[in-house]
């Protein structure tokens, strides 16, 4: 489990700043702050491109683009892209999710219900029911259904044709599709992680709908700790703007920026109070490992899940935390970000290895 961030809150984990996942409040700015079409999307050049092409060839053969699998982790942009392929098509676009369709009859009932050349975002494809998948199957091939009517040796199947249509699927982890419904998919688009500077474009853009005053270093600021994720980057740049504005004259500037984000506890590599007392117990209390899951979880009082699925994956990401098989390590640029010296290093051993305190790993590991 990587990407579901906020799938087991803890004390530190609930509403965290940095998480990617939306909550109620993003979900009633983020409207106003999609791009509506690809020129406007930034960064994700790779998929752009591609996408691009698949829409403008869909366009001049005068048909349905082919069905699109996004995959990456959440606020990358997925419901985004979805939005603008529809625009791209000029079609409507129908939202819904793989947890909301329990039964394939919910799944029947929305495909019936499309019109010709509508775009369906699926989004988190891979938590549908099996048998709605399997529906799924058939509509995205032959753009049919089966409706099963009545139950037992008297079941009758009839069939259901459907309208051309495009099926957006999105999904954290492409890998845990089966592959049938994978092979489905015309096109695949892999969305990475931003680079700072594409965050920063991400930054100004939303302060100009926002019409929130901000300068080139304190856009840099902010996507320097916006973990490559806009969603972050977005729910940072409102924090900020009210911290500007209720204790300064409004400009976000470099230092308007980090002291905010100070009061909201994201250092200046975008780690808030879980990510840092994480690596802080790793480093104080364990020498820099290795050390058990549960050791280090118990260490920080919060859920060995939590720190599994919201913590480590931004620190395996940013090279600050090591799984091994003898447990979790810190690496060399976990003790420089919390600014102190690994053991060895001030008892004069050689090296400065993430293995610090090894001799611990017996008693540690799991
Ligand atoms: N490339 C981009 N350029 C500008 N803004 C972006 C971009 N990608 C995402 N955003 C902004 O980030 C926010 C989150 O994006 P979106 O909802 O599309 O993410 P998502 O990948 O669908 O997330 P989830 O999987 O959690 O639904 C939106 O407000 C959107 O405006």
């Amino acid at each position: 489990m990587n990407w579901d961030e906020d799938s087991a809150a803890g004390p530190m984990a609930a509403d965290r700043v940095v998480s990617g996942t939306a909550d109620g409040d993003d979900h009633a700015v983020e409207a106003a702050l999609r791009p509506k079409d690809l020129g406007e999307f930034v960064g994700q050049e790779r998929v752009r491109e591609q996408l691009d092409l698949v829409l403008r060839a869909a366009r001049a053969r005068g048909a349905t683009a082919d069905h699109v699998l996004l995959s990456g982790a959440p606020g990358l942009g997925k419901t985004t892209l979805s939005m603008i392929i529809a625009a791209e098509m000029g079609a409507p676009i129908r939202i819904t999710s793989g947890p909301a369709i329990q039964h394939a009859g919910d799944l029947a009932a929305i495909l019936s219900s499309l019109t010709e050349g509508e775009v369906l975002f699926l989004d988190e494809i891979h938590r549908m029911s099996r048998p709605a998948e399997e529906m799924l199957y058939m509509a995205m091939e032959d753009f049919r259904v089966d409706v099963v009517v009545g139950k037992g040796p008297g079941a009758t199947a009839i069939p259901l044709e459907l309208p051309p249509f495009t099926l957006v699927g999105a999904t954290t982890r492409a890998g845990l599709l089966p592959p049938p419904l994978r092979d489905r998919f015309g096109f695949t688009g892999h969305m990475e992680f931003y680079a700072p500077a594409e965050l920063q474009r991400v930054i100004h853009r939303s302060a100009g709908l926002l019409d929130v005053a901000i300068d080139e270093e304190g856009a840099a600021e902010i996507a320097g700790r916006s973990r490559g994720t806009p969603r972050i980057a977005n729910r940072l740049l409102r924090r900020v703007r009210d911290y500007a504005q209720v204790k300064a004259d409004g400009l976000i500037t470099r230092e308007i920026a980090a002291r905010a984000l100070q009061v909201y506890e994201v250092d200046g590599r975008g780690l808030d109070r879980l990510d840092r007392a994480v690596l802080t117990a790793l480093l104080k209390l364990f020498g820099g490992g290795p050390v058990g899951l549960s050791t280090l979880a118990v260490a920080v009082g919060e859920e060995r899940e939590t720190v599994e699925e919201v913590a480590e994956p931004f620190l395996v990401r940013e090279g600050l935390l090591a799984r091994t098989p003898r447990g979790r390590i810190a690496t060399p640029a976990a003790w420089d970000h919390l600014g102190m010296v690994p053991p060895q290093q001030v008892t004069g051993g050689a090296g400065r290895a993430g293995g610090a305190g090894g001799g611990q790993g017996g008693l540690f590991t799991e």
